[in-house]
């Protein structure tokens, strides 16, 4: 692309907008983890990268970070608003650089480019995310947005297309610089998503996991060179599926011509790497497609129905409390992504639950209070103030985030509109049958898909499903409340609007010590789903 695009005298940035790690055994299978991933990212060529926020939520995963990325594409990683007690000096420094100037090639277009993560909390105390709306009244961002020499702000982030981050930003660098374009590029929330501040400001979000490239074109930008004399430049954007069919396509090339030495080597790469960490070890058959959101919930193609009555029910058992009776409480954003039938491999588990969250638990709670406790995590919008410390205090954020995404944007103060989401990795059809996918409607209309796709039913989730572990089928009077780490800050707080004085986080001690959900979930399936001759696929 680069090289058609440089021929017909343009440029092209390639941006990339964090959660980088976590949710692919390319990553998560390897001790430590990312090893394989960094060398491959090494090869990629990078205009602007920033962090996500899962880049952060372990210390182990943003030292890395700070020592391997950072280092690799250290012209190019920007931290605008994140720093970190650096792992060499203990001392907190910023983990990348703030802000970088830089002139395109072709065109000599002047950017001044940021890199932002919306305002999260759930980070481990090893880095500080300063909030968005406070960075920017720092001088260091005073000063850049006051830059005499340039023709486009570019805003790249970790951060959803329409939210109060980026509206903040967007105010701040509009009411000092009226008429310089602004680009944003944003994320996180897991849909593709376009958003219009102003004739000369806009935003792109591409979707998640990769499943999609967002491409953006910008036509008729000022320069020093090619003054437009007040004209708007042109923005336009498109959705591109992640395939090879889209990349021949929009390459003018064929499997023949596309491939060039580079792309080989690191196709290679990829290749020698999965092979290493055995990702496509079989370890069960798994007989049915089960979704996260395609199906309602309960039911029984629901992945969910199938933890909470299966898995949890099956597996989640510590030795040390015997028979005694168990609620176990997992919120659902744990699972990533659907499990298709057929084979269940050493990838598909980290795809799926790639989380290190351990269990904990609390004995004896009356069993009312649980369902109290339930209550209050999926019925309440928020259980918490935003300054406390449970990351945002929504209770939306225990779901899948696609899903907490849809309600924000019927609340949104920017008007957004709705979208129904793929769980497929969209393919174009021989037959030329149009396949289940993406289907699309942003601020700019709805021809943003680049491939037209039939839409997918979305069912919404509750945030946390529950299993009674139980000996007798009788509701017991107390149980072991039993919890996956991540929704400890949440369970205090929902305790207290169910009349429950607990502090999770004093009071909870480990359950089943060393194992986690997607350990559970693989034994599960290794116990349960053998594969027969007729089921491989
Ligand atoms: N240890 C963790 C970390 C995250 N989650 C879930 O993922 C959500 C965040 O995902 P994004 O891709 O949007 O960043 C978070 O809100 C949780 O639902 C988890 O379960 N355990």
């Amino acid at each position: 692309m680069r090289e058609k695009v440089e021929a017909q005298g343009r440029d092209l940035l390639v941006i990339e907008t964090g959660d980088r790690v976590e949710g692919n055994g390319l990553y998560d299978s390897s001790d430590p983890k990312g090893l394989y991933l960094s060398e491959i990212l090494r090869h990629q060529s990078i205009d602007v990268m920033t962090s996500g926020n899962h880049e952060l939520y372990k210390q182990n995963t943003s030292e890395s970070e700070c020592l391997v990325t950072v280092h690799d594409f250290k012209d190019n990683y920007l931290a605008s608003n994140i720093d970190i007690i650096d792992p060499e000096t203990q001392e907190l420094v910023p983990l990348a650089e703030r802000y970088k100037t830089f002139t395109t090639k072709i065109q000599g277009i002047r950017i001044v480019a940021f890199g932002f993560l919306f305002d999260f909390t759930g980070n481990y105390n090893n880095t500080v995310v300063q909030r968005v709306e406070d960075t920017i009244q720092e001088e260091w961002f005073q000063n850049a947005i006051r830059e005499k020499e340039v023709d486009l702000f570019l805003v790249a982030g970790h951060v959803p297309a329409h939210s109060p981050e980026y509206k903040a930003i967007f105010k701040a660098i509009r009411s000092i610089r009226p008429d310089i374009p602004i680009q944003f590029f944003g994320g996180h929330e897991h849909i593709r998503d376009y958003a219009i501040y102003d004739e000369k400001a806009v935003s792109l979000a591409s979707g998640r996991f990769m499943e999609t490239i967002g491409f953006m074109s910008i036509d008729g930008l000022s320069t020093k060179n090619r003054p437009t004399a007040g004209r708007n430049p042109v923005f336009k954007r498109r959705y591109i599926d992640n395939n090879l069919h889209s990349f021949y396509h929009h390459t003018s090339s064929d499997k023949d011509t596309f491939h060039t030495e580079k792309g080989i080597n690191v196709s290679r790469l990829i290749a020698e790497s999965r092979t290493t960490l055995e990702l496509d070890k079989i370890y069960g058959c798994v007989p049915r497609d089960l979704w996260m959101s395609r199906r309602p919930y309960p039911h029984d193609a629901s992945v969910y129905t199938w933890l909470e009555q299966d898995v949890l029910v099956d597996l989640l058992s510590d030795e040390s409390r015997m028979d005694r009776p168990a609620v176990a409480v997992v919120n659902t954003g744990a699972i990533r992504f659907d499990v298709f039938k057929g084979s269940f491999t050493q990838d598909t588990v980290w795809t799926i639950s790639p989380f290190t969250n351990q269990f904990r638990f609390v004995k004896d709670v009356p069993y009312g209070k649980v369902q109290l406790i339930m209550d209050v995590l999926n019925k309440q919008t928020k259980v918490v103030r935003r300054d406390d410390d449970a990351h945002g205090g929504d209770v939306d954020a225990l779901a899948p985030p696609a899903q907490v995404n849809h309600r924000r944007w019927l609340d949104s103060e920017m008007d957004g509109t709705q979208q129904i989401l793929s769980e497929a990795l969209a393919e174009q059809s021989d037959s030329g049958e149009v396949i289940p996918g993406y289907t699309t409607t942003d601020d700019a209309g709805d021809d943003g898909d680049d491939t037209i796709h039939s839409s997918i039913p979305y069912y919404r989730v509750p945030n946390c499903i529950q299993a009674l572990i139980s000996a007798n089928e009788s509701i017991p009077e107390t149980a072991d409340l039993v919890y996956n780490e991540f929704i400890e800050p949440y369970l205090t707080l929902a305790a207290k609007f169910a009349g429950l004085d607990v502090d999770f986080g004093k009071e909870g001690e480990s359950y089943m010590a060393g194992v986690t959900m997607t350990d559970l979930i693989l034994r599960w399936v290794k116990e349960n789903w053998p594969c027969d001759d007729s089921m491989h696929i």
